[in-house]
């Protein structure tokens, strides 16, 4: 891959990124960065979160889609990170090495936009507004068509947690339907989601309760 030489906190320019993605991804690919760029972009000021960090980790989601399950693992360990549980599911890869490289390579340091990259495609517990702005901009950004997708669309402007729990769902239900491995991180956090949102149902039935009886 050209570009890549691990310089430290030279931070690219919008331009300077989307050359790079040109350059390493297919036009199809490309395209799909540019449509997580614009509906991350709707999404964070929906849900007031920062716009420009929202174009950032999406420019970079995807950045190493490319490259191959051993490269990837290879660039991970020569990080310091040991692929783990990842091994079992390759097409994950690509994420925690993404963020890697935005960080080396790119020279992003914002935790929350590492973060987003990192997670993209597994989810996490406690995932922060950027993180979930990213994973639900890739499900459902213009050039994705998919049964269920309007319903995602709907949802992610309306409740990102909502929407959340519904993605992690259905991304399960996928694996499962194709015998995949299942990260156990993205069970976690359907759990966690779903487990916020009971809570939040609770919390709001005992508010209309006590409205009610005053
Ligand atoms: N929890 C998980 N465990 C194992 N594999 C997963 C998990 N979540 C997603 N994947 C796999 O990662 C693939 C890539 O996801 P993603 O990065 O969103 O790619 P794409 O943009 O091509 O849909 C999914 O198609 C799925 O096979």
């Amino acid at each position: 891959m050209r570009n890549m030489d691990y310089t430290k906190n030279s931070p690219w320019t919008e331009e300077q990124i989307k050359s790079s993605l040109q350059e390493n991804l297919n036009p199809h690919r490309y395209q799909h960065v540019l449509g997580v760029v614009k509906a991350s972009e709707m999404l964070a000021l929906c849900h007031g979160a920062d716009p420009e960090k929202a174009r950032i980790a999406a420019l970079y989601h995807d950045v190493l889609k490319s490259q191959k399950p051993q490269w990837l693992t290879d660039y991970l360990k020569a990080h310091g990170e040991v692929p783990g549980e990842l091994a079992l599911a390759p097409s994950v890869l690509h994420a925690p090495a993404g963020a890697l490289y935005a960080e080396h390579t790119g020279g992003v340091t914002d935790p929350e936009i590492l973060f987003a990259i990192r997670y993209h495609t597994t989810g996490r517990p406690q995932m922060g507004t950027l993180e979930k702005i990213i994973y639900l901009a890739d499900l459902i950004e213009e050039n994705r068509s998919y049964d269920g997708v309007e319903v995602l669309r709907s949802l992610a402007r309306d409740d990102l947690d909502r929407a959340m729990l519904a993605a992690l769902e259905q991304s399960i239900r996928y694996l499962l339907h194709r015998k995949e491995h299942i990260l156990l991180i993205s069970v976690e956090a359907r759990n966690a989601f779903l487990n916020q949102l009971k809570e939040r149902m609770t919390g709001e039935k005992s508010h209309d309760e006590k409205l009610a009886e005053n």
